[in-house]
């Protein structure tokens, strides 16, 4: 799992910005086997699984997604402030076709293995280390009140998701790196907050796939 990347900053549209890997950047994306997920159960019936390097050909889909999706810088109303969302987004919904055809395989495998169907799919690009989500859970729907899953492929430079109790406690920390699976379920959306915090250290750009189902945002 340790991978190597250039740690400038990207331009969306006119250079990726991941340079540098050791790996073969023309492979086809591939998915793994989601059975090898190692369940993590957190406490107040929320779980994570993890399945490090569950996509094979990160490159090509990372190269893909950072030049090809037609990334938005968001504004949003913070008080009495109108800020930078920091982070790029594109959302896709159940009618749009997923900007690459792994994706759509991915959300198939996702909703044939965790027996619900994956309908949506949100992707964020963190440019640098001052992009970041603040603590939240997806509670936006459905999530607020029953149990639900948020699957997340990432590609790109590794961050660190952090978890913490809504009801107070140690946060937790789990690296998730080029070509890795997390998926949160149970209460986790409603019983814990999740969060990418922003880092000083030099890191490169990280694009993650969020994929939900119906009524989970
Ligand atoms: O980028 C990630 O891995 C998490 C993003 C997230 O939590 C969200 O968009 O709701
Ligand atoms: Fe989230």
């Amino acid at each position: 799992m340790e991978h190597v990347f250039d740690a400038s900053c990207t331009v969306p549209g006119m250079s990726s910005g991941l340079q540098g890997s050791l790996w073969d950047s023309s492979a086809e994306p591939e998915l793994g086997d989601l059975t090898r997920a190692r369940r993590v159960d957190l406490a107040h019936g929320a779980w994570v699984d993890l399945l490090p390097d569950y996509l094979s050909g990160a490159d090509t889909l990372y190269e893909h997604l950072a030049t090809g999706v037609p990334w938005v810088a968001e504004r949003r109303q913070m008080y009495d402030a109108v800020v930078d969302v920091p982070r790029l987004l594109s959302f896709y919904n159940a009618d749009k076709p997923l900007p690459h055809p792994v994706l759509t395989r991915a959300r198939t495998a996702l909703s044939d293995h965790y027996g619900e169907a994956f309908t949506t799919a949100g992707l964020c690009f963190y440019r640098d280390g001052r992009d970041s989500v603040a603590w939240h859970g997806d509670t936006i729907g459905r999530g607020a009140h029953s149990d639900t899953f948020v699957a997340i492929l990432s590609v790109g430079a590794p961050r660190p998701l952090l978890l913490r109790p809504r009801e107070g406690g140690e946060s937790l920390r789990f690296p998730v790196g080029h070509g890795d699976l997390l998926v949160m379920g149970g209460s986790c959306q409603r019983t814990w907050e999740h969060a990418i915090p922003k880092t000083a250290r030099p890191v490169g750009p990280r694009i993650s796939i969020q994929f939900r189902p119906h009524d989970v945002r």
